[in-house]
């Protein structure tokens, strides 16, 4: 399948919730191709910017508009959640399920199933029950889930929070094999380090308000605003 430029543009978001603004209003524009890190204190909207570019909020106003129809955007996204949430199956089903909603040939299921399970390092483990799997090695399969069926646009909410250095290593490893390979990757961290290490650009929230969005080397290098050289400096800021 020929993939399309998928650039989105958010025009005056806002998303309030029990009557209180947590977004917005919200000015941006994402184009096709980069790994952007979304950074900010707790509570500055972070998952809540993620869940609107992936559709799933209802807005309070303003639009969302990808570059596609909102059925491409849908189809070519894939969305992995700060806790994993596994089927109660094995870890070969809980790979292939994605791929049945598709209707994958099974042929075709069980070549990927078994690719996946090894660049996770599963490969001895697809029998065992999903749940019983520790935590590094279940935010793996959350991310094996999502990439199997090859999204154009990966959202990603801190999808290393709690896990050990290794884990951690495999988890940047996976999604600079996947961002190389082309995938668009949106993602949350509080991890500075990785954002670091993986940001072609990052978006600095504030109190539900985008404050900088900048390539990555220019926004470490010098922020424009002071909220955001206090978060750098591991200042707490509201
Ligand atoms: N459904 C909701 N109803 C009411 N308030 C909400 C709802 N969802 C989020 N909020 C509030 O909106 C604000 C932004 O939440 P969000 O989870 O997007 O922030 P965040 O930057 O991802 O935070 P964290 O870094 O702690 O994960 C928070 O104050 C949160 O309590």
């Amino acid at each position: 399948m020929v993939k399309q430029p998928m650039s989105v543009t958010l025009q005056d978001v806002v998303l309030k919730r029990r009557g209180t603004r947590i977004l917005g209003p919200v000015n941006l524009k994402l184009e096709d191709k980069g790994f952007t890190i979304v950074l900010g204190p707790n509570g500055a909207g972070k998952t809540s910017l993620l869940k609107v570019l992936h559709g799933v909020e209802r807005l309070s106003g303003g639009s969302v508009r990808w570059s596609v129809t909102p059925v491409q955007a849908r189809e070519a996204q894939a969305y992995v959640f700060q806790k994993p949430i596994m089927l109660r199956r094995s870890v070969r089903q809980n790979l292939a399920f994605p791929l049945q909603l598709l209707k994958v040939r099974r042929s075709e299921i069980a070549l990927r199933v078994s690719d996946w399970a090894g660049r996770i390092g599963l490969a001895d483990a697809l029998d065992r029950p999903a749940t019983l799997l520790s935590g590094g090695e279940q935010q793996k399969l959350a991310l094996a889930r999502a990439l199997i069926r090859d999204p154009q646009v990966l959202f990603l909410d801190e999808p290393c929070a709690n896990l050990d250095g290794r884990s951690t290593r495999e988890i940047e490893t996976l999604l600079h094999t996947s961002f190389d390979a082309g995938t668009r990757i949106i993602m949350t961290t509080h991890d500075l380090g990785q954002a670091r290490r993986l940001a072609s650009d990052v978006i600095f929230l504030l109190n539900g308000t985008v404050r900088e969005q900048a390539d990555a080397p220019s926004f470490f290098a010098a922020q424009r605003s002071d909220e955001a050289r206090a978060f750098l400096n591991g200042d707490i800021i509201e």
